[in-house]
């Protein structure tokens, strides 16, 4: 396997890239994008980083720094202070780890030269991602004077946005199909699905590329289209992979085509559909349906792994809130209760042969060895204030959960799904 750093981006290829669009039927259109015009990677050099994001041309920031980039408890919602990556950027501000310490320095510098603050733009997985970019970036500068945070309240714009199209990891087989199909030499293709859906705030301080020619939706309030993406997608997501890892599948596709995981997926979604508010020309059922079409294609070979990776930042974010809604109303939880089970059938780190899981996630050695409490302590998963705060109490939860748990444990995946 060839080594590829993402340097050969600026180096070898004048930061064009190939986005290779994969149709269920096999066909394939290939575009070269030339939006990227330089490439800083900032922990080679942090302060080419932030001078950079402090020139006065420079009047949006994007994240796609993934659910775990923004550090807030997942239960309270509070920026997480006590964290070694946000003491290292306190002390050391030109030397940052982390996006505050980078937002930070860059917007403490245009402040100083008398330029105005860029937008903040979030396109994280996370519900009001901008509203959390602001709440958390402005508890961090808190930490660094009163005055500056406020500056930063009140004068950053941070839009909410929801941004959709499965895009799974590059591998060297897609390499070798771009040059081979479309005789493109291409360290860094971008394949995708044909669906893609990016629904935006208007809320930026400094103007914005007329992104509406491009298909974006620019609408008052991205809320409601952000809890249909998470909660539908994001979450479906989450509902098949543990399941369908454990089944034996290994990519998308194979397990969105079973129909066990089927079923499993539009009760869930039944499940999920009365904490959604009305979204402005979709109609619910079609996109649930539409769903299942876009996790079956199979060309666009997205992975289990890269769906199992990092749960202690996706299932609390995506579905406990669903759970937390849905118990509150007094409604079942059943299906959501069996994913977390098959999370932590999953996090005990062996399938159902007996060969090793690669358990990707922060808190991996955490959320092991709480799975692997069971069965001494069958409920010792779920007593873990941080990932899922007080919903061990709650019995309409932790009844399925247990049930579903116990299942996969004696019948396994496949016989599991059969049963629920
Ligand atoms: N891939 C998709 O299908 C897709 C679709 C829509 C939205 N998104 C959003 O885009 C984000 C990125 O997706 P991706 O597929 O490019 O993921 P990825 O894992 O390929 O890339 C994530 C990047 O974030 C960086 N990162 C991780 N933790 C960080 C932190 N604490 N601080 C700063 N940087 C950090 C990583 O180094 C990596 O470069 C996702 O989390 C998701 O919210 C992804
Ligand atoms: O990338 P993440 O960590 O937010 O989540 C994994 C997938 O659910 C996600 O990447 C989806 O493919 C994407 O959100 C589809 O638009």
């Amino acid at each position: 396997m060839t080594l590829l750093q993402v340097d050969d981006l600026t180096a070898e290829q004048d930061c064009l890239y190939t986005l290779v669009i994969k149709h269920a039927d096999g066909s394939r259109e290939a575009r070269v994008i030339g939006s990227i015009v330089d490439y800083v990677f900032a922990p080679d050099d942090p302060v080419a980083a932030i001078e950079r994001m402090a020139r006065p041309e420079v009047r949006i920031v994007s994240m796609t720094v993934t659910e775990g980039g923004y550090n807030f408890d997942q239960v309270t919602g509070e920026f997480v202070a006590d964290n070694p990556a946000i003491r290292h950027d306190l002390a050391h501000p030109q030397a940052p780890t982390t996006i505050f310490g980078y937002l930070t320095a860059a917007l403490k510098l245009r402040r100083e030269r008398g330029i105005p603050p860029f937008t903040v733009m979030s396109c994280d997985n996370i519900q009001g991602n901008g509203h959390v970019a602001r709440r958390m970036l402005v508890a961090y500068a808190r930490l660094t004077g009163d005055e500056f945070a406020d500056w930063i309240g009140s004068s950053v714009h941070f839009p909410n946005s929801m941004v959709d199209r499965i895009t799974p990891v590059t591998t060297d087989a897609d390499r070798a199909e771009v040059a081979d199909t479309f005789g493109i030499r291409d360290a860094w293709p971008v394949v995708a699905e044909p669906f893609f859906q990016w629904v935006l705030e208007d809320e930026f301080g400094a103007g914005r590329p007329p992104w509406e020619q491009a298909g974006v939706q620019v609408v008052p309030d991205v809320e409601p289209y952000e809890l249909m993406k998470l909660r539908l997608l994001n979450a479906s997501h989450q509902a098949m992979a543990y399941f369908g890892y454990l089944a034996g599948y290994r990519y998308a596709h194979e397990a969105a085509q079973d129909p066990a995981i089927v079923s499993l997926l539009a009760g869930y979604m039944a499940e999920a559909t009365p904490t959604l508010r009305p979204v402005p020309g979709v109609d619910l059922a079609g996109y649930q349906r539409e769903l299942i079409e876009r996790f079956s294609n199979p060309e666009v070979r997205d992975t289990l792994a890269r769906l199992c990776a990092e749960t202690s930042d996706r299932i609390p974010k995506w579905l406990l809130p669903v759970v937390r809604e849905n118990l509150a109303a007094g409604r079942p939880v059943v299906l959501a209760a069996a994913v977390c089970a098959s999370w932590a059938r999953y996090a005990e780190g062996v399938d159902e042969k007996g060969a090793p899981i690669d358990v990707v996630d922060r808190l991996a050695d955490r959320v092991t060895a709480a799975a692997r409490r069971y069965p001494d302590d069958p409920a010792a998963f779920l007593r873990d204030p941080q990932l899922f705060g007080d919903l061990v109490d709650e019995p309409d939860f932790r009844l399925p959960y247990l049930a579903a748990l116990k299942s996969l444990h004696e019948q396994g995946a496949a016989a599991t799904l059969l049963t629920l």
